[in-house]
């Protein structure tokens, strides 16, 4: 069994938003590894950072991600973060995997000074920088195809991943 697409990338790039529509438009269910951890854990992603710590975080994702892939044959969200774990990176080799890409001046605008993601607490577009620019090396190469997000609307988003998977296949 594997998810018909795997969507990876920054915070605020819409994994969850787009993960959805495309759900929605291929009749498959959606799931989302940020809220099966909290599921499990009866507390948010944000209380298990502050209360268990972000190693304590990244070992119930790399099991979540991984039974994610074995179980859910529908649309798959990671969460940002999740592709900084060789061994998740190596379990999403053979999966069909979309960065979605977000510079930084929408990712900032999209997630808003929220608190509820614990690493851009403070100083978000600060934070945010520096998580784009370590990370996108990251992403891009885990990812089977690319989409660009700025300036587009979900829907949007998602017709393009549609055509992106469609070529690679
Ligand atoms: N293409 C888009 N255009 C404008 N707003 C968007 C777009 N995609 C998502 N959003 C909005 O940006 C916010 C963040 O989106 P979303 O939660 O889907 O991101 P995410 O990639 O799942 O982030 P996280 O890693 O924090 O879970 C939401 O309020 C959503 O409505
Ligand atoms: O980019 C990250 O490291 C994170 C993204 C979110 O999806 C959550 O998984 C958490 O806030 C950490
Ligand atoms: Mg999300």
């Amino acid at each position: 069994m594997s998810p018909r697409a795997v969507l990876i990338g920054p915070m605020g790039a819409g994994k969850t938003t787009v993960g959805r529509l495309l759900a929605q438009r291929w009749g498959v269910s959606v799931r989302d590894t940020d809220a099966d951890i909290e599921a499990a854990e009866g507390r948010s992603v944000s209380d298990i950072f502050v209360d268990s710590g972000e190693p304590y975080f990244r070992e119930r994702e790399r099991e979540a991600v991984a039974r994610a892939l074995a179980e859910h044959d529908g649309v798959l969200a990671l969460g940002g973060g999740a592709v900084l774990d060789p061994d998740t990176r190596a379990a999403l080799v053979g999966h069909p995997v979309v960065f979605l890409r977000v510079g930084l001046s929408d990712a900032a605008s999209r997630v808003g000074l929220g608190t509820s993601r614990p690493l851009l607490l403070g100083n978000v577009r600060g934070r945010m920088k520096q998580l784009l620019d370590e990370r996108t090396p990251i992403y891009e190469a885990a990812a089977t195809v690319a989409v660009d997000t700025d300036g587009r609307t979900p829907a949007e988003v998602a017709d393009a991943v549609e055509a992106a998977l469609e070529e690679a296949r």
